[in-house]
């Protein structure tokens, strides 16, 4: 049975204990303690947010950097929020990490990061978190093993590691495709009472299992496939509906990317169709458009590193039916393009966890993702139901 407790003991043991500890000591769950909280108008203060990374490629590259690049806090420059709900991008702390590839495994995260081929502009110290050998299961492809070659030693305990690292936000940045593998991880996470963020195009936080199965651990679930902060969506998204309110009828567009690195080969060979799918979907509901729109990924160069081309088309009729045409280029790079949206979603999703909230976030998702459990809303939509969210209000 349940010991008995009253608030007051529950507070005074929270100011020497995490969570977690917390959590342990009087049988209860994140929800109870977010309510004492409440109920005791006790400010809930920011403290680390830890994260474990599963997958340190580009991403994972950018986001490390990042944490350390913003320091100081007078440099701003390229963050969405440079405080959100509280908390700060140096709040974050990786925690964890998990990888395959023999040039990684082992290595201390700062080290491990210098073997993307993402430019390092922010000298990382050594963090003291190994990378940690992972499962492998589909996280390589035939394609990518000149590109990853992977460790030969046996997965880590994951589960034992995460709870070791005492992580509370599972991050999978594994490349698009890799389906068992981030279904591995989800579960992995689920196990380990850890929430779950699902940059991949892989089917979690919109799969009713996997929601369902996260709710009942009481657990945040948020997904799917991360939205850049200034992307070929995005900025599509933007365009069309600048278009709209101008009063300009749409009738077909497209948005090709062009890149190199292991994601864009893996979204080649593994997820061009769901990618397509997704970001077609994700720019038409946006804006409840009917015109004709394609977006997706048309090729995978190489030399072209962690670059990123994306091509914008779209044909529209103005007064008196007179044919207007964008013909856009935006040139980016993939790692970094992810790394403001992922400080944003990690930040919500402390958030969710100090609320209680559990099962697939939409106000989260909806904000960072392209394929969001209940569907893409309105940008303006998506940022009210964030902001709401945080503040705890609810419409
Ligand atoms: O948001 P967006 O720029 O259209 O789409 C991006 C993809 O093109 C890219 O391959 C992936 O790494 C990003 O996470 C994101 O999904």
């Amino acid at each position: 049975m349940a010991k008995k407790f009253r608030d007051d003991e529950v507070l005074r043991y929270l100011e020497t204990h995490t969570y977690d500890e917390t959590m342990v000591f009087f049988s209860i769950s994140r929800m109870t303690i977010a309510r004492i909280k409440k109920r005791n108008k006790v400010k809930i203060m920011p403290e680390k947010i830890k994260v474990a990374i599963v997958g340190v490629g580009n991403a994972a590259s950018s986001l490390i950097q990042g944490i350390e690049y913003y320091k100081s806090r007078s440099n701003n420059i390229g963050l969405l929020h440079p405080t959100f709900a509280g908390y700060h991008i140096s709040d974050i702390e990786i925690v964890s990490a998990f990888d395959i590839s023999i040039k990684k495994v082992g290595k201390d995260l700062s080290e491990a990061i210098n073997e993307n081929d993402l430019e390092i502009v922010a000298k990382v110290p050594i963090l003291d978190v190994k990378i940690q050998m992972g499962n492998i299961l589909d996280g390589v492809i035939d394609q990518t093993r000149k590109l990853i070659a992977p460790a030969e030693i046996g997965s880590a305990n994951i589960i034992n590691e995460l709870k070791l690292s005492e992580t509370e936000i599972v991050l999978c940045l594994l490349p698009s495709g890799a389906d068992e593998a981030v279904k591995f991880y989800a579960e992995q996470s689920l196990q380990a009472g850890c929430a779950f963020i699902n940059a991949t195009p892989t089917k979690i936080a919109v799969d009713k299992n996997y929601a369902r199965k996260f709710h009942d651990a009481g657990l945040p679930l948020i997904g799917d496939d991360l939205q850049d902060q200034f992307g070929a969506t995005i900025v599509h998204k933007r365009i069309l509906k600048q278009m709209l309110d101008q009063g300009v009828e749409i009738k077909e567009s497209y948005a090709l990317d062009v890149g190199g690195g292991a994601e864009s080969l893996n979204t080649i060979h593994r997820s061009r169709g769901i990618k397509r799918e997704i970001k077609s979907k994700s720019v038409k509901s946006s804006l409840n458009l009917n015109a004709p729109i394609v977006a997706g990924t048309s090729d995978y160069v190489p030399h072209m590193k962690n670059s990123r081309n994306s091509m914008l088309w779209i044909v529209g009729n103005g007064f008196l039916g007179s044919e207007i045409i964008v013909d856009l280029k935006i040139q980016t790079k993939d790692g970094p393009n992810g790394g403001a949206i992922l400080a944003d979603v990690i930040r919500a999703t402390k958030i969710a966890l100090h609320q209680g909230s559990s099962g697939a976030i939409d106000e989260i998702s909806s904000y960072g993702f392209k394929n969001p459990p209940k569907g893409t809303v309105s940008i303006e939509n998506a940022h009210k139901n964030l902001a709401n969210f945080v503040l705890g209000i609810k419409e």
